[in-house]
């Protein structure tokens, strides 16, 4: 039987909120074991909010998953029992509480307890103030689960597994959280060619088709290389590379137009060189309902595509649309990893 971990991120964001009201609707119970990894008190304080009962059953051991039936567990790592959270406020044990369960799902995944993970949003500088020296949970798992940084991608997808027919936008980034001031020393081509291949598998295993846009790093994607040279002299290089493997590449094309013509279905997702030139398009259009999936793992780790939303803890106006979807996505990943 299957497990998927859900790491609470940052307890004092919206993590434990969409948890317990996502678990709260008995539909929520599916056939799988769902390991819980963060400070109770969190839960604790969003169950009395929504008036929802206990859920889960306490483990004191992780690894204890491994004997268990299908249901829904909680492990509190012992350091964080005794901490404070202060709901809606950017603080160090945020921070600790995110890094420490984040460490506690990678030990069940590296050693094959469990099978996927969730991740709930954490604060990125809270992260790094607990002394986790990470931008991101994709460079904290490419790291900790033994593949580097530099082969994994980011991948924002505006679709839900339980989908309508409408066109959707998905975006993969070359680079995910370096300083703007870095990125085109990081645009290279063995990187572009990396993530043209993990985005065109997974589109494809999940049946969103094959055509995958490349966007230029600079305006009017370089100009003929009146406006920079890195199309000319990386971006095409490594698009024909791929195209010689057999990918269906358009590009480089001009960022300013081709998620227009992206979001009405005309590639199954778009390449961007940077977390902005790519999140900006997606989160105008699916912003609450995307899921971020990390490609190049060794297994399944999507998440909602928003953060902590501090300014929406105890409002009950945060949506839980992305959390469903990237629960749903995680579940299916897990299910086809497995065959
Ligand atoms: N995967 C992760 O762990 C992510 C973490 N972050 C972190 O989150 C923190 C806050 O970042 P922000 O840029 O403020 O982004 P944010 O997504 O937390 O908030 C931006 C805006 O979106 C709204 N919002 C957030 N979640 C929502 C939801 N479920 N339903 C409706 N509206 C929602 C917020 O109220 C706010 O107005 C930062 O420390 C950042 O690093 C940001 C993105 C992803
Ligand atoms: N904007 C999405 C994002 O930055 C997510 O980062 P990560 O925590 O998934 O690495």
């Amino acid at each position: 039987m299957r497990t998927v971990c859900i790491t609470l991120g940052d307890p004092c964001g919206l993590g434990p909120e969409l948890v317990v009201r996502h678990f709260a609707r008995e539909s929520a119970r599916r056939d799988e074991k769902v390991l819980i990894i963060g400070p109770e008190s969190a839960l604790v304080r969003e169950m009395d909010r929504h008036g929802v009962h206990p859920f889960y059953v306490r483990l004191d051991k992780p690894e204890d998953i491994e004997n268990q039936d299908a249901d829904v567990f909680l492990y509190e790592p012992p350091q964080l029992s005794r901490l404070g959270f202060v709901a809606g406020e950017a603080t160090r044990e945020g921070g600790l509480a995110a890094g420490v369960s984040l460490d506690v799902a990678v030990s069940l995944l590296a050693d094959g307890k469990a099978d996927g993970l969730l991740t709930c949003p954490l604060n990125k500088a809270m992260l790094h103030k607990a002394g986790f020296d990470f931008p991101g949970h994709t460079e904290f798992l490419a790291e900790k689960l033994g593949v580097g940084k530099e082969n994994v991608c980011m991948h924002l997808c505006g679709h839900a597994p339980k989908e309508d027919d409408k066109p959707k936008l998905r975006v993969s980034l070359v680079t995910t959280h370096p300083p703007i001031c870095e990125v085109p020393k990081l645009v290279t081509g063995e990187r572009i060619l990396h993530c043209l291949r993990l985005t065109n598998d997974f589109v494809q295993a999940m049946g969103f088709g094959n055509r995958i846009a490349v966007c230029g790093l600079n305006p009017h994607a370089g100009e003929g290389g009146r406006i920079g040279l890195e199309e000319e002299t990386v971006i095409t290089p490594a698009i024909e590379a791929a195209r010689s493997e057999g990918m269906n590449i358009s590009g480089p094309l001009p960022a300013d137009t081709v998620f227009h013509f992206a979001a009405k279905g005309e590639y199954a997702a778009v390449l961007a060189m940077y977390h902005d030139q790519g999140l900006g398009p997606l989160k105008l259009l699916h912003f609450s309902e995307a899921v971020n999936v990390t490609l190049g793992l060794p297994c399944p780790r999507t998440s909602p595509d928003h953060g902590t939303g501090y300014d929406l803890v105890g409002t009950g106006r945060a949506s839980i649309k992305s959390f469903q979807a990237a629960y749903d996505m995680v579940r299916r990943l897990v299910e086809s990893k497995g065959k």
